[in-house]
Formats: structure tokens, C-alpha cells, sequence
């Protein structure tokens, strides 16, 4: 529809009538209360153009503040059970009284609180009493004054009287008086019955237990010494704010947010002072505070995590005392903790691993705490770990922390080299099966070797798995608990570690061996082989990428630049607001940034385990295998694999003097010598196991059975102990 408008400046008597009878009778009959609600649905697509308002254009910008609850669009099409879900509800009960370490934590410091208020003001008592005894004889007097004062009722119209005396109007006065006396007649009344009750109170007092005239005399002297002393001299002195916990509120939240210098907070909080928004109340949580807080539109939370410090200088707390996070939902929102102290001064709880409890690998273990001291639980099995972090930063100590928890599963084998030659895992000595300290050539081959033999060791335990997966024993075609208890079924844990990798990596070895344990690395983790790097410097010579893009346990601990911490924690971390940087060597040694563990990735301190503490740990661990039969740990020669033990077992099982036997029949005699080993074992499988031994050549084998010759898949007995003796020659060589 076409509307034209008359034209103001044109003639009435020009006006074409009949054309705007025409576009009248076009136009539709509008009913107004259909109209309205039709405005206030959204516009959907079929209806392009929404109606504007006359004073709106194509400029205008509706910059009115959200709603501060309920969505902005009931988009009808989101399913409701998802619209439930997204619903938050408040708790019952807040969060500090929800669960047991919250409410400890809570009323610890609340104790703490009043204990030092308590101690502040009894250790200044003796000048309290001095001040009370000056002050509650001129609090007496100045309230008699004050009683007659008040009786005589002088204060009511006084001024009136005086305007009324000046201007020598003696009947406005004498009203006045009047009016004054008969206030006061009352007043005087009050007086009595109150000393009337005073001294009666004073007699009871008197012929009362002594008890009664210590409590009164509590009560009113020191009322009457706040009454007595003047206005700026108050009896107690203030308890001193100091370096004390600063409650959250959402000021101080707000300020500190402006305080920072992101034109982007402080322009939209310009325009909008609600920009800066707090979907959930301020709560405690643990030891401190949190607020959720959503930043103005466009803003990362990330971004604030970087400003750590600044934020900390706004509140005016020690930098370990804030812990800004990004929080779940979306970029923008950041979960912002303040601990009622300084996370240095607030003592971590000792090491569960020092109880006497075995570990159980294939289950999480407790590794670290956060800020708020809750417990982290870290995982070893089906992972591999990565430890980086600049000298001083703690990263020898948490990896030290890993191996302590696995010694105390005896059914692990540990093997490994600190290849920066201090001895820090000399401890763990009684329960490795390998060690090696130093960055001499020696200690480096023999790493090299390792990661060789570690290599062939992943081959031969992926044989295992898929002949355990064929009896149905691993489902998943890795290794389970089950498969890593069972003796000799070569599947147990195998704790591979390296501490200061880079040493390897940067010498002649390093290119074939980044190589081999980047295939380790991939082909493990099913295996029950866990990999565990620690390295100082986690460039790209240092540590080979595909070793990192592969490993998927990190624990980044304080590093220099963004560099290093997005090699140690993956690509886009420093980004994303997971930065390392913002920890400062040995200040805050322990603390890092832990990834591989839930979605993000969360700050923590690895759990603190001197030498002496560690050498405790490790003799229960000796303990704990001794009893489990497997002490001196494992063999500490690597040629242990069954394909070794197959020559050495095909000759104990070997027929009689037979000079050649059937593969078939040999597999039947091994699984009755090693059912866990060999159980199932077919022909073919044993002719696999055979093909690393050049001598021992599977031919066919004739036979007569029932007088038939019948021809099948077999070994000769001269064969097999030619291997052996070859074998044997290849180990005294070394
Ligand atoms: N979780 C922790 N809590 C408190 N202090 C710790 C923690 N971890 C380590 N430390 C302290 O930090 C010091 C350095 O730790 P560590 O030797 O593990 O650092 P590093 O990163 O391996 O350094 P470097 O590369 O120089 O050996 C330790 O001596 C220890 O006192």
C-alpha cells in the first residue's frame, strides 16, 4: 500500500479528493488491539521489515541495559527440556555449607577472625580499664545533667520564648512557658518513677549473691564511660584493617575491573554502569570468596587472567591472594576467587600419599590442590605427561610426585633418567627397575637405548593385546586392570620417565630418539606404557612437536613467555586465558597450570614432597611390593619379553627326543606350561612369535597318523636351540 501525504504548502482547493477517496477504500480497517499485540511479537522472517517507532531511523541503536532476568528472546524453538536445563537454580543451601570442606573452611575463619579480635582487644584491656575509670564518673554526672535537662523540657520552644522576649511580647512569652511547664510536669514524673527505680534495683542489688553487683556493674560502667568519653576518643581502639581479608562485593569487583585500563571495560561501563554483571551472587567458596562475573559485551575473560597483577594492585591484596579464571558458559564470563589469605600462607594439606594406602593406577590419585586447597586427582593410566617449566619452578618435584604414586602400586614397573645429574629421583632407587643420572655420552646412549627398547617393548605388548583381545580378555584392545595384575602376562604399567628431556633431544641421539618415543608416545597409551617428560625448555629442538601434540597430561609450571607455555600447553592456551607466565619462579615453585583433566584447564599446586618425606613413601612402596612377591621390582635386564622367554619355553616343553614337532602341538604343550601367557595360542601365532629368529625356519613337518602321512606347520628341534645359542651369544656381547 501506497500512502501520499498532503502537501502543507500546497492549495486545500487543490486537494484531489477522488484519489484519496480511492486510497481509502484500498486501505484496510485497522482493528488497534490486534495491532498492538502484532507489535509486540518478535518479527520472524516472513515479516522483514519490524514496525519502528516515528523518532526511530536506520541509526538509532537501542542501548537501554538488558533485562537483569529472564531471556531477552523466549525463542519458542529450543526444546523445553533444554530450556529447564539451561535454567539455573540457586542452591538450598549456599555453596560454603554444602559441602564439608567448604563449611570447615568457613567457620575456621571465622574463628580465626574473632580469635585475633579477641587476642587484639585482651592484650589492650589494662588501658581499656584505665580509660573506663576516667571516663564513666564524667559519663554519671553529664547524664544527671542531662536527665534535668531533658525534665525541665527547656529545649522545646526556647527559641520561640527568645523571639517572643525580644520583640517584648510578655503574653506570646508566658503562653509560651506555660506550655513548657506542662511538658515538664511529665517529664518530672519519669524522673521520679526512674530513680525510684533505681534505687530499688540498687537494694536488690545490694541483698542480692555478688554475682548480681559484678554484672551490673559490668553493664553500667562501662555504658557510662561511652557516655562520658568525647566523640573522637572511643574507649577500644579499631582493630586494624591491615593486610586483612577484603570482603568481594561487587563494587570492589567493579572497581578493579575499571581499574585496569581496557578501554573496552571502561567505555562500555561509561555508557552502562550495569556492563559488568553478576549472573550469581558474591559467594564464599572454600577459604575466600568467588564471583562470576560477566564482562561487558566483547570482552574476553581471558584478557583479565593476563592482567593478574593489575587486578591485584586494585583490590589492594597480594597477587597470590586473586585467582581470576575463565569460567564456564562463555568467553566473557570470569570466575574471579579471593582467598582469605595469601595462598602463601595458607597451609596445603600434607600429602595423602604419605598414608600407608596402596594406589591403584587404573584410578585417580590425589596430585595437587587449588587455590581453594580442593584436592586435584590426577590420572596415569591410558596418559602421558608432560612437565615443563623454567629452573626454580618445581617441575623436578611434581614429576617426582607421579612416580612416588605409581611406586606405590606394586604392580607397576618404573624405569627412567634424570639426564640433569643432581640425584633428585635417586630416592625412588629401590623401587626402579632402571635409573640413570647425568648428561655424560654413557648415561645418554643408555637413554637412547631405553627409548629402543621401549619401542620393541610396545611392539611385543601390542601381540599381547591382540591375543588377549581374541580370548575376550581385553574388550577394548587395552590393557585393564585385569590383564595388568595377572602375572606374567607382560601387561602391567610401565612408568617410562625423563626428567630435562631436552638433554637427549639436543645430542647426536636426539633425531632417531624424538623419533622412536613419538611413536611410543601414540602407540602406548593403550599399551600401559605412560610416558613421563619433564624439560626445561620446550622449544621445538628441544622437544619434538610430535611429541607434544601427542602427550595429553600437561602441567605447565611458571614460565617466561607465551611461547613456552603454548608448547607445554597446547596450542591457543596463552590465548584462551591458561598462562603460566603470571607464576613466579621458586615464589611460587609448585604452582602451575594443569591441562588433560576436565574441559580448560585449571592453576594449581602440585602437592609438596620433600627428600625425606619421599624416601618415607618409598620404603612403605618396598613394602607394599615385597608383599605383592615382586621385589627386586622387575628384572632389571629389558630382554624380559615372552618372544625371549618363547625359545627358552619351546625348549623346556620340547617332545622328547623328537627331532622336528608340529606347531599345533607345541602351542597345546606351552599353554599348559604358561596357560596367561600362551592360553589359545594357534600354529600361525607361534610361527609370528618365530620371525624375529632367522634360525628357527617353520616348514613343513610329515608324520605318520594311524599309519597316514599327514603334513603340518612345524619347527626342528636343532633349529630352535641354534636360536637360543645365537640369542645367548648377541646378550654376553652386550
Ligand atoms: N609443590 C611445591 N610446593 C612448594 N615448594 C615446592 C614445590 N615444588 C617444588 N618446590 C620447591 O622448589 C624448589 C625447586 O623445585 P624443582 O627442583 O622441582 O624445580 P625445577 O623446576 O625442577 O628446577 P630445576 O630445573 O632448576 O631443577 C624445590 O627445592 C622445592 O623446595
Amino acid at each position: 500500500m501506497t500512502t501520499s501525504h498532503p502537501n502543507p504548502n500546497s492549495n486545500p482547493d487543490d486537494f484531489d479528493w477522488t484519489a484519496a477517496e480511492n486510497d481509502v477504500a484500498g486501505a484496510e480497517v485497522v482493528d488497534l488491539a490486534a495491532a498492538r499485540r502484532d507489535r509486540a511479537a518478535p518479527p520472524t522472517p516472513a515479516d522483514p521489515e519490524p514496525e519502528t517507532d516515528d523518532d526511530t531511523d536506520a541509526e538509532s541503536v537501542d542501548d537501554s541495559p538488558p533485562s537483569e532476568a529472564g531471556p531477552v528472546d523466549a525463542a519458542e524453538d529450543i526444546p523445553a527440556e533444554i530450556q529447564i536445563r539451561q535454567r539455573e537454580r540457586r542452591p538450598i543451601l549456599a555453596d560454603w555449607a554444602r559441602s564439608w570442606r567448604g563449611f570447615k573452611a568457613a567457620v575456621k575463619h571465622q574463628t580465626k577472625d574473632a580469635g585475633y579480635v579477641l587476642a587484639y582487644h585482651a592484650v589492650r584491656s589494662p588501658k581499656y580499664a584505665a580509660k573506663t575509670a576516667v571516663w564513666a564518673p564524667v559519663g554519671f554526672f553529664r547524664g544527671i545533667g542531662q536527665a534535668v535537662h531533658w525534665a525541665t523540657a527547656e529545649e522545646g520552644n526556647w527559641h520561640l520564648r527568645q523571639a517572643a522576649a525580644a520583640r517584648g511580647e510578655a503574653d506570646t512569652w508566658l503562653k509560651l512557658d506555660a506550655r513548657r511547664q506542662r511538658q515538664s510536669v511529665w517529664r518530672w514524673w519519669v524522673i521520679g518513677a526512674a530513680l525510684l527505680t533505681l534505687i530499688v534495683g540498687v537494694a536488690v542489688l545490694a541483698y542480692g549473691p555478688t554475682w548480681w553487683r559484678w554484672a551490673a556493674l559490668a553493664v553500667v560502667v562501662p555504658f557510662l564511660a561511652t557516655r562520658g568519653r568525647p566523640a573522637d576518643k572511643p574507649i577500644t581502639d579499631r582493630v586494624s584493617e591491615g593486610t586483612r581479608y577484603r570482603k568481594l562485593t561487587a563494587e570492589l569487583v567493579r572497581r578493579a575491573l575499571t581499574s585496569l585500563q581496557m578501554a573496552a571495560i571502561n567505555s562500555a561501563v561509561a555508557k552502562d554502569p550495569k556492563a559488568i554483571s553478576f549472573p550469581v551472587d558474591i559467594h564464599r567458596d572454600g577459604p575466600g570468596h568467588i564471583a562470576i562475573v560477566d564482562l561487558p559485551y566483547g570482552v574476553e575473560a581471558a584478557e583479565v587472567v593476563t592482567r593478574r597483577g593489575k587486578l591485584a594492585s586494585a583490590m589492594r591484596l597480594p597477587l597470590d591472594q586473586v585467582w581470576p579464571e575463565p569460567a564456564p558458559g562463555h568467553t566473557g564470563r570470569l570466575a574471579l576467587w579471593v582467598g582469605y589469605e595469601p595462598a602463601s600462607q595458607m597451609k596445603q594439606p600434607p600429602c595423602p600419599l604419605l598414608s600407608d594406602a596402596k594406589i591403584d593406577l587404573f584410578k585417580p590419585f590425589p596430585f595437587a590442590t587449588t587455590p581453594r586447597l580442593d584436592e586435584v586427582f590426577a590420572e596415569m593410566m591410558y596418559r602421558n605427561w608432560l612437565f615443563g617449566g623454567q629452573p626454580g619452578s618445581g617441575k623436578t618435584f611434581a614429576l617426582r610426585l607421579l612416580l612416588l604414586a605409581a611406586s606405590k602400586d606394586p604392580r607397576c614397573e618404573i624405569r627412567g633418567y634424570e639426564l640433569k645429574g643432581v640425584g633428585d629421583f635417586a630416592v625412588l632407587e629401590p623401587v626402579m627397575a632402571e635409573y640413570g643420572n647425568g648428561f655424560d655420552d654413557e648415561t645418554l646412549a643408555r637413554c637412547f637405548a631405553f627409548i629402543e627398547w621401549l619401542y620393541e617393548e610396545a611392539r611385543r605388548r601390542s601381540k599381547r593385546i591382540e591375543h588377549y583381545a581374541r580370548l575376550g580378555k581385553a574388550p577394548e584392545n587395552k590393557v585393564t586392570p585385569e590383564l595388568a595384575s595377572l602375572k606374567g602376562s607382560g601387561l602391567h604399567a610401565l612408568v617410562a620417565w625423563f626428567d630435562e628431556l631436552q638433554e637427549l633431544m639436543t645430542s647426536k641421539y636426539g633425531k632417531e630418539a624424538g623419533e622412536l618415543l613419538e611413536k611410543v608416545i601414540k602407540l602406548g597409551r593403550a599399551l600401559g606404557i605412560i610416558i613421563l617428560i619433564g624439560t626445561q625448555i620446550p622449544d621445538k629442538d628441544s622437544l619434538p612437536t610430535g611429541i607434544t601434540r601427542n602427550v595429553n597430561s600437561r602441567f605447565c609450571l611458571s614460565v617466561a613467555d607465551q611461547t613456552a607455555n603454548d608448547m607445554i600447553l597446547g596450542t591457543s592456551a596463552y590465548k584462551n586465558g591458561y598462562r603460566a607466565t603470571v607464576f613466579r619462579p621458586v615464589d611460587e615453585a609448585g604452582w602451575g597450570i594443569l591441562r588433560g583433566f576436565g574441559p580448560g584447564a585449571t592453576a594449581v599446586r602440585s602437592f609438596y614432597v620433600d627428600t625425606t618425606a619421599a624416601a618415607r613413601i618409598v620404603a612403605r612402596a618396598v613394602a607394599l611390593r615385597t608383599a605383592a612377591g615382586n621385589i627386586p621390582t622387575f628384572p632389571a635386564e629389558r630382554d624380559v619379553a615372552p618372544q625371549h622367554h618363547v625359545l627358552d619355553d619351546l625348549a623346556r616343553v620340547w617332545p622328547g627326543d623328537e627331532k622336528s614337532a608340529w606347531n599345533d602341538a607345541l602351542c597345546g604343550l606351552l599353554a599348559e606350561l604358561r596357560p596367561d601367557v600362551y592360553d589359545g595360542w594357534e600354529a600361525s601365532q607361534l610361527t609370528a612369535a618365530l620371525k624375529s629368529y632367522p634360525a628357527v625356519k617353520v616348514a613343513d613337518v610329515g608324520r605318520r597318523v594311524d599309519g597316514k602321512p599327514v603334513t603340518r606347520r612345524g619347527i626342528r628341534h636343532a633349529d630352535l636351540l641354534a636360536a637360543i645359542a645365537e640369542r645367548d651369544r648377541k646378550r654376553s656381547n652386550g
